[in-house]
């Protein structure tokens, strides 16, 4: 923060109200943000962040309120009127075009031709680069850099396009700890630097030690508008939720049953046809957690996409429950085998958007009975299921026909995990189970897979985020470059030895 600017106001929201039908996502807030500072942003999944933010970026017009910026109102009708008045969005799915160079990516839509001065416009990047040591090749491919880079991308855009209000949506949730280190060390610098910032994530601690001030939304109104420095974790939380909440996690000890995967020498491609997985061997029991501790695109995605039978073998065996189950399609895994799978991408993977909750809720039983009795569909018996799984799993929603399209980015999530959840799956691939959910959610979904271990369901976890595969797991698997490179006993792994063998530490075993 600089120490001149602090009391000058940047940004001045005054009674934004948004309504979409007769539900307000954004109820008459009011928050400012000083120059050169960073703001949180926080909120329960479905609280009216992101509506709030899509206002300030052009995407939303509000049904009312004031938008200052600098003392000045001003009109926000459009993405383009955004981006004139300063204002950078730096989204969670990056907006960027893989098959092209880093240069064109920052240059594109700008008017500025790709052909003409790429040179002078590569060294005008480097040097943005360096003055806030965003270090990125320009000739670079995008698709070929990893993720934190990618971020750095979208961020040298905002900049290149002179944003001086920058919006980050929960930034980290997609980085490794080392990346979320440079994310933060960059932040600071670029508020040093006189840009103002408005960081919304889920993760209090974070929150704390990066941002200056922070907002709490609730159910779409403020709850307070207060100082990092005065708070702590827990109360943030309580804010968050209005009522104590307990984010301890109750694990009891292990007790192994009947071996229920086991996975042999697997070889598995991506979507490109390049080996993902290279050889993979491990066996899971009932009643146990195989942590799959690696950076992001290790293998990761087509691990659990071949386990659950969306992809084809290219090499091994998988057998579940005793059967070898390698070329089965999903659909017979699913019919014969009790398979929950929790897919990293729920927008692509996990869901259908257009769907209400009710009929996500059932789209792989809607066959079966009770759903369905003399090929008819029981719409009872849907509506019922649907308000059941809106109860137990906090899905915040007014009723089952909301169509999931309409939810919020954590609400979503719980309408996959109230589906792959039910019926006791006797093995559960999640994969991120908590991105994206805020802390009362996290905790609630860790203790439904914890209980479901309890009940001797063979658990795979496959998390970027290493407190949470430590917390979860009895074993953890480190997966680089589409291998384990070591299995080690929770009692046997700190944060450190993981750490070091996601970053490629130690040669295979
Ligand atoms: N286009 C829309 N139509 C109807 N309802 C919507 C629409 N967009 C958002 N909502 C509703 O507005 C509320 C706020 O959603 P928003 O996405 O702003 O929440 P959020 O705080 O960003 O949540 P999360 O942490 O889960 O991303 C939610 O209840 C959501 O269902």
């Amino acid at each position: 923060m600089r120490e001149d600017s602090i009391d000058m106001t940047y940004l001045r929201l005054e009674g934004i109200t948004k309504r979409f039908g007769s539900f307000v996502a954004n109820d008459n807030i009011s928050l400012s943000v000083a120059a050169g500072t960073i703001h949180a942003l926080l909120g329960e999944n479905g609280a009216g962040k992101s509506t709030l933010m899509n206002i300030l970026s052009g995407l939303y017009q509000p049904d009312g309120g004031q938008i200052y910026l600098e003392d000045k109102p001003v009109l926000i009708n459009s993405s383009n009127k955004a981006i004139q008045l300063g204002i950078g969005m730096i989204h969670q799915h990056f907006m960027l075009v893989p098959q092209l160079t880093v240069t064109e990516n920052i240059i594109l839509g700008t008017g500025d031709r790709f052909n003409l001065n790429l040179r002078h416009k590569q060294q005008e990047i480097t040097e943005l680069s360096q003055i806030y040591s965003l270090e990125v090749d320009p000739k670079a491919k995008v698709g070929d850099l990893p993720v934190g880079v990618q971020q750095r991308v979208e961020i040298l855009k905002a900049l290149y396009r002179q944003a001086r209000l920058l919006i980050l949506d929960e930034p980290t949730a997609v980085l490794t700890p080392s990346e979320v280190e440079s994310l933060i060390a960059i932040l600071r610098q670029l508020a040093a630097a006189g840009q103002t910032i408005i960081f919304i994530s889920h993760k209090l601690e974070e929150v704390i030690s990066l941002c200056d001030t922070v907002t709490i939304l609730r159910r779409g109104q403020v709850v307070a508008n207060t100082t990092t420095k005065a708070s702590s974790p827990q109360q943030l939380a309580e804010l968050m939720v209005g009522r104590e909440i307990v984010l301890q996690l109750h694990k009891s000890a292990t007790s192994l049953g009947k071996k229920i995967l086991s996975v042999q020498s697997l070889q598995v491609e991506d979507d490109r046809g390049v080996a993902a997985i290279r050889n993979i061997s491990f066996q899971l029991h009932a009643g146990e957690i195989l942590g799959v501790a690696g950076v992001d695109g290790n293998g990761q995605r087509e691990l659990a996409d071949a386990i659950a039978g969306l992809r084809s073998v290219k090499a091994g065996k998988i057998c579940l429950d005793g059967r070898d189950v390698t070329l089965w399609n999903p659909q017979k895994r699913v019919r014969e085998l009790q398979i929950g799978y929790i897919p990293e991408d729920r927008q692509t993977m996990g869901l259908i958007m257009g769907f209400s909750i009710a009929n996500n809720l059932i789209l792989k039983t809607f066959i079966q009975l009770p759903f369905v009795r003399r090929f008819l569909l029981q719409k009872q018996v849907i509506e019922q299921n649907a308000e059941t799984k809106i109860q137990q799993f906090d899905i915040r929603a007014s009723d089952g026909n909301v169509k999931v399209s309409q939810l919020s980015g954590g609400n979503q999530q719980k309408v996959v995990l109230a589906r792959e959840l039910d019926r006791e799956p006797s093995l559960i691939i999640a994969m991120q189970p908590t991105r994206g959910l805020d802390v009362g959610a996290t905790a609630a979904v860790q203790q439904q897979l914890l209980s479901q271990r309890d009940r001797g369901a063979a658990i795979l976890y496959i998390s970027t985020e290493l407190e949470e595969v430590m917390a979860m797991s009895d074993r953890i698997a480190v997966i680089y470059r589409g291998e384990f490179i070591d299995v080690l006993d929770r009692e046997r792994a700190t944060i450190e030895t993981i750490g070091l063998l996601m970053a490629g530490g130690r040669t295979p075993i």
